[in-house]
């Protein structure tokens, strides 16, 4: 059974690179914002880009860094600007432990995958996120995978991602009832660019699938 028993789903909007951006996000509602520091991503950004746009971020907002196999120097230097480390790649259990910062792990949803062993592997996560399998494109690639695929119950918070948009996240959070829903593709214009009204839509929509 997940740790959390009892919440609101919260919301995570990922692939911020714009000042306007996280100002809309922020007074959509979001809980937390996604900051992507692969350099293979259209939406990435730099040590010094990463700096300018959290300083923005007001308290009680999470700021998430995402990245995808890299180095351990790189996410210290990161860090200083993030409250929590989104480890996206195919990094092992001790490998996110060296983060200094609270960390969670994403999952892409493979055939194969073992969602419980994962669990247990990653026994030090503050939360299991998962995303839709695309061979070859570690994240943000705007696809859904079977939600049935989920245990009612695992031991970690559930952060749902992958093709989730304001048409289907309210039906994602009724069947799913995850700790927290994260969205990129689904809010945006085009790749690194988001939507205001999107984004007001989807957290709406949210909101409205838990009243
Ligand atoms: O967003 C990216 O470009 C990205 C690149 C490499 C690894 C992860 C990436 N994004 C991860 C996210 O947290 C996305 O929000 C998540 O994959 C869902 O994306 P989408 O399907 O577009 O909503």
């Amino acid at each position: 059974m997940s740790p959390v028993s009892s919440y609101r789903t919260r919301v995570k909007i990922c692939g911020l690179t714009r000042a306007e951006d996280i100002d809309a996000a922020v007074a959509a509602g979001a809980d937390a914002l996604g900051f992507v520091m692969w350099p293979g991503s259209p939406r990435a950004l730099d040590l010094e880009r990463l700096a300018a746009l959290t300083a923005r971020v007001p308290a009680f907002v999470t700021r998430v860094g995402l990245f995808v196999d890299q180095s351990p120097a790189f996410i210290r230097a990161c860090e200083a600007h993030l409250d929590l480390v989104q480890f996206h790649g195919d990094e092992a259990p001790a490998e996110c432990c060296e983060a200094t910062r609270p960390w969670v792990k994403a999952l892409r949803m493979r055939d194969d995958i073992d969602l419980a062993r994962a669990a247990h592997d990653y026994a030090a996560a503050r939360g299991l996120l998962l995303d839709a399998y695309k061979p070859g494109v570690p994240g943000g690639t705007g696809e859904t995978f079977d939600w049935g695929r989920i245990p009612a119950s695992l031991e970690k918070p559930v952060i749902l991602a992958g093709g989730l948009d304001a048409s289907n996240v309210g039906e994602a959070v009724r069947m799913v009832h995850p700790y927290a829903v994260d969205v990129s593709g689904g809010v945006e214009q085009a790749k690194g660019i988001k939507d205001p009204d999107k984004i007001r839509a989807f957290v709406r929509q949210v909101f409205l699938a838990q009243e």
